[in-house]
């Protein structure tokens, strides 16, 4: 078995973990909340501004000419896709596109994009890749997931966000998600037992966090609301 698919074997319960989440399953049926969307877009947006730095990383810590073309043509595509995409997901749901970008960064998204960002300083290609695209094949499972339940149509709002995952660069044999897990199993053959066991415990991490962003998005999850629990002395739920 190579390491990537040791990888999405291992990940299974996380993506169904993933699939069954209440916010998930209202997009499936139409009722997403209106609310936990402008959250979803604000903070994934967050998000996505991470991936950024993390792709410049991955283009420095190449060493090739390859690699670098190969992570550059994709960091072009990620930053045309990102505003395309958000901007169409804010129509859908009546947010004005210009007061979404700027949010502040709540605690999941803080969180995940931490994650995502704490090996660059390893300058280690499989460490800064295998978090960053554990993030990316799971938006490509669940994009099947959605399209293949064929209740997803135009009039769904998070429409765009399936199209995108399904019909974009991200899926299929030669989808973004294929050839880094490619790169993935090509560092994983010269790496040390110890490197690849941080790598897995780090790509399950992302799928873990993953969950959470749903669930930060369902209950909007801010860092008002923890210190307002925490300073009450409710009894902690995230
Ligand atoms: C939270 C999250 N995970 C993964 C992706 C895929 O790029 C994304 N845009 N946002």
């Amino acid at each position: 078995m190579s390491f990537s698919q040791e990888l999405i074997k291992a990940s299974q319960p996380y993506l169904i973990a993933n699939e069954q989440h209440p916010f998930i399953q209202s997009v499936l049926h139409n009722q997403v909340d209106a609310k936990a969307l402008a959250y979803y877009i604000q903070q994934d947006l967050q998000y996505a501004n991470a991936e950024t730095i993390v792709q410049t990383a991955l283009i420095a810590n190449s060493k090739t000419v390859d690699d670098q073309r190969l992570f550059a043509d994709q960091l072009s595509r990620h930053l045309k896709s990102v505003s395309a995409l958000f901007q169409q997901l804010s129509h859908n749901n009546h947010n004005e596109w210009s007061q979404q970008y700027d949010a502040a960064v709540q605690p999941i998204t803080f969180l995940y994009r931490q994650h995502i960002l704490a090996p660059l300083s390893s300058a280690n290609l499989l460490a800064i890749l295998t978090p960053f695209e554990a993030g990316i094949w799971l938006y490509v499972e669940l994009g099947k997931f959605l399209s293949q339940s064929d209740q997803v149509h135009q009039d769904n709002p998070f429409y765009p966000w399936v199209d995108e995952l399904q019909h974009g660069e991200f899926a299929g044999k030669d989808g973004i998600s294929d050839k880094f897990m490619a790169i993935i199993d090509r560092e994983a053959a010269r790496t040390t037992e110890s490197q690849l066991a941080a790598a897995k415990q780090a790509f399950l991490r992302s799928c873990l966090l993953e969950w959470y962003f749903w669930d930060a998005a369902t209950k909007q999850i801010s860092w008002a609301s923890w210190t307002e629990s925490a300073l009450d002395g409710q009894a902690g739920e995230l």
